[in-house]
């Protein structure tokens, strides 16, 4: 779906991405990294708004640079910042919706209807939560090949946050891709996986959760490691959670903020 090898990126004079490299295929993404790591730009990069300054970017096989109505009919970009136009709901669909050749509106009004929006309202009406979810449900009822949301659950109320995990758990998503960049990673848990991590203008990470499952394990521990005994740790309640080599037997997937951290702390797992 995305195949981007030794890509350069700047806004001004300091590299953003020096030689980054990513492959996404079918799956649900999440896309993490500290503030400024550049996942928006990243996702910018990848539907064709920004352009790089060196290296490759594929997306669905195209050059995003050229902005083929092929390619841009198959994507859609949910930005964070989301501005609600003048007009009704509705006719943000019927004039919108042409553009996404397999939009199925009984898809937005059923995802719609799970969210309580009103599609009646004027956009720029509706609170910020409201319009997130209108863009979401438009996002979803595309059935575009690739979907990229940058924060989408940022401003969603609880209800909504659970709503939002399970229609995404629902989307079949074995020819498609679907990248989530996230802070809320409480949210997203069992949602998304493989785990890509950016970190100082490179991908550290980028793997299933069962490829690092096979490589390390997690467990609680009451006394502090010795130092050597363990790849990472952290204090919690009574104890240590600590991340050792070799595979887990539990088979169960590791808490997402303790592996961000074990991942920026060790600069990414080998
Ligand atoms: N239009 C722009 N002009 C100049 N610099 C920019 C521009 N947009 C972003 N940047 C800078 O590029 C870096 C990456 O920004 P980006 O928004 O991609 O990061 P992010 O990982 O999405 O951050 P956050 O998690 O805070 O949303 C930041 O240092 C930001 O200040």
């Amino acid at each position: 779906m995305i195949h981007i090898e030794t890509l350069h990126f700047q806004y001004g004079k300091e590299a953003l991405f020096k030689d980054l490299t990513l492959k996404i295929g079918p799956g649900i993404y999440g896309l993490l990294g500290k503030n400024g790591a550049g996942k928006s730009t990243l996702l910018k990069i990848i539907s064709g708004q920004l352009y790089p300054r060196d290296g490759q970017c594929t997306t669905l096989g195209e050059n995003p640079v050229r902005r083929s109505t092929s390619m841009l009919s198959d994507i859609y970009y949910l930005p964070e910042d989301i501005q609600g136009p003048e007009i009704r709901g509705d006719k943000y669909v019927s004039l919108n919706a042409p553009f996404y050749p397999r939009f199925r509106k009984e898809t937005f009004d059923q995802v719609l209807r799970q969210f309580e929006v009103d599609e009646t309202k004027k956009l720029s009406t509706l609170s910020y939560g409201q319009k997130k979810k209108f863009f979401i449900s438009f996002a979803i009822a595309t059935h575009c090949t690739l979907l990229l949301m940058d924060e989408p659950t940022n401003g969603l109320d609880i209800p909504s946050k659970s709503q939002f995990r399970q229609v995404v758990a629902g989307l079949d998503m074995e020819s498609r891709s679907l990248v989530i960049s996230t802070h809320q990673v409480r949210d997203m848990e069992m949602l998304i996986d493989p785990i890509i991590i950016v970190e100082k203008g490179k991908v550290i990470l980028n793997k299933s959760m069962e490829e690092i499952m096979s490589q390390y394990h997690m467990s609680f521990q009451e006394s502090k490691p010795e130092p050597g005994e363990a790849l990472y740790w952290e204090k919690v309640l009574g104890g240590y959670s600590v991340v050792k080599e070799g595979p887990s037997l539990e088979g169960k997937s590791m808490d997402l903020e303790f592996l961000f951290n074990f991942s920026i702390n060790t600069r990414g797992l080998s």
